[in-house]
């Protein structure tokens, strides 16, 4: 941690609750805010809608249902500007180590900058030398993935890698599956549950593969614990470690890596790398998205890039007040801080975003789910909430009876496409109905009704409206979920680039894993041995 004389923060960033905003937030709520009533607020402003709705880069956004009004808003932006939101904001842009914990800086929206565009004046030299460098790999990276896609020869592409290393590349990937056209096959493998591995591997064949380990760090052990299967099974099959074989392993298995001497110590000689200042659930942008760009063509990565680029711009120059990431990350405080709401539901209205609540979680709940400020010190607020979801209209016959008449009040935030997809395009009116009808049933309700049927209504909800589900719109619509994140985060006066909640558990998986084949329970806790003896039985 950064002595306090080294805190890049000093005068640039105050905690939210020592704002006098978040002071006038409380009376505000206490007095207005927890009373407020959407249906009235409507009936109220006739031009409400217009007032809380916003157009930000292929993404237009309806905030209208959510329990605010123009006081709430403009309280949440002097909150913003007096935590220094526009500070820090420039601090992330022009490379200022954020990250303090790990001492680095933030720039993944580097990732998605054009060639050409100049650097702050402010920014340090690392900014300049990471514009190049991104470009170089980007055009490296995208003439190997149109050439893997004309080679006749692979059939299939396994990307292995965990956490940000996997859950944006599939995600991303299952989305765009209208573009495949290579023929191709690409999986995903993370869990280290060998069924995930060895069920793909018996469909396969060592000379039509393609192995893609995807691991920042290469480290992960995971990711190392399948890529080394992955490697038995090929070297089992007639693959070699000679360069100069007829099956080389050289030639099936590449890295996506920031370390490639530990990816040459496994045999790979073709790496693709990145910078520790991209954080790895912001990395699908960087040679993590090598699957992107092999699944979909380097045309539609690079769309995928420029629908990002865009979003970047405008929350890094739109006011404030016209920001769509900032109107979100202060509604998510509001939430959150003031009425306790403890969940949000992520709903795409689209059967291709049905992985982002999976991917989603990661970004916000790893971001933003912290117990202390930047310089340590416990919050005596909370944080992210809990992310969850699934593909409407599948949640409307599981989850949503809760969420109608449930006890705990869930945000929910639909996304609806305006055109549907190539497949079946007649039953689009159907999905945009029913996101419609949902939104309209949380927010009216049927108050008349007692018992059984009685809808509370007030329940809000945002609607994500996308043109379609393309790699513009698609690009676009995940930088404003990592904006909006940031957002939080800053007035939340945490770190939102590390992670130092997922270390404990692997240290004490790798305490543990000898103990399985040993039997040896000396040291610890009652429950945790007994359950070991008990699991024992099935590795031995
Ligand atoms: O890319 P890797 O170094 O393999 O890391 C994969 C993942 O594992 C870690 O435990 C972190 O929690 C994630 O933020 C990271 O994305």
């Amino acid at each position: 941690m950064p002595a306090p004389e080294q805190d890049i923060f000093q005068g640039m960033r105050t905690r939210c609750d020592q704002t006098p905003a978040w002071r006038a937030l409380q009376v505000h709520f206490e007095q207005a805010g927890k009373h407020l009533d959407v249906r009235d607020a409507f009936a109220a402003d006739p031009s409400r809608y217009q007032a809380f709705s916003q157009e930000a880069p292929h993404v237009f956004a309806d905030l209208s249902r959510n329990r605010i009004d123009a006081s709430t808003e403009a309280l949440l932006f002097d909150l913003a500007r007096q935590c220094g939101l526009e500070q820090q904001r420039h601090a992330m842009w022009t490379g200022q180590a954020i990250n303090t914990t790990e001492q680095r800086a933030v720039l993944h929206h580097l990732l998605r900058q054009p060639a050409g565009v100049a650097a702050d004046s402010n920014a340090p030299p690392l900014v300049a030398q990471a514009q190049g460098d991104v470009h170089t790999t980007l055009h490296a990276m995208l003439a190997y993935a149109d050439s893997v896609r004309q080679d006749a020869r692979i059939t299939d592409i396994v990307s292995i890698g965990i956490g940000g290393s996997g859950l944006g590349p599939s995600m991303a990937v299952t989305a765009l599956e209208e573009h495949w056209q290579s023929g191709q096959r690409v999986h995903f493998v993370s869990n280290v549950d060998g069924l995930e591995l060895g069920s793909l591997l018996r469909r396969l064949r060592p000379e039509s593969t393609l192995f893609l380990i995807a691991s920042k760090t290469f480290t992960t052990a995971e990711t190392m614990v399948n890529a080394h299967a992955a490697r038995d099974w090929f070297l089992a099959h007639g693959g070699s470690t000679d360069t100069q074989a007829a099956l080389p392993l050289a030639r099936h298995f590449v890295a996506l890596t920031t370390n490639v001497d530990a990816a040459r110590g496994f045999g790979i000689t073709t790496t693709f790398g990145f910078w520790d200042w991209v954080g790895g659930r912001f990395s699908l942008w960087s040679a993590i998205g090598l699957p992107i760009a092999v699944a979909v063509g380097s045309k539609v990565f690079c769309q995928l890039l420029a629908g990002a680029h865009a979003m970047d711009t405008h929350f890094y120059s739109a006011p404030l007040e016209h920001n769509l990431p900032v109107r979100l990350g202060l509604l998510d405080v509001w939430y959150r801080n003031f009425h306790s709401f403890s969940s949000r539901c992520i709903a795409p209205y689209s059967h291709g975003l049905r992985r982002l609540s999976a991917y989603l979680q990661q970004l916000e709940m790893e971001s933003n789910g912290k117990g202390v400020d930047w310089r340590g010190q416990a919050l005596p607020y909370a944080t992210a909430p809990a992310v969850w979801g699934e593909p409407g209209t599948n949640g409307q016959h599981a989850f949503f009876q809760m969420i109608h008449q449930g006890q705990d009040i869930i945000p929910v935030e639909f996304i609806v496409l305006r055109q549907g997809g190539r497949d079946l395009p007649e039953q689009h009116p159907r999905l945009v109905a029913n996101a419609l009808a949902q939104a309209q049933a949380l927010m009216l309700g049927r108050p008349s009704c007692c018992g059984h049927r009685h809808f509370s209504g007030n329940r809000p909800s945002t609607v994500l409206v996308l043109e379609r589900l393309d790699a513009t719109s698609l690009g676009a619509l995940l930088a404003l979920y990592e904006h909006r994140i940031f957002v939080s985060g800053a007035l939340w006066g945490i770190n939102s680039f590390d992670q130092w909640g997922v270390e404990l558990g692997k240290q004490l998986a790798s305490n543990l894993e000898p103990r399985l084949a040993s039997g040896d329970v000396q040291g610890l806790d009652a429950a945790t041995a007994g359950l070991l003896q008990r699991l024992r039985a099935g590795v031995t």
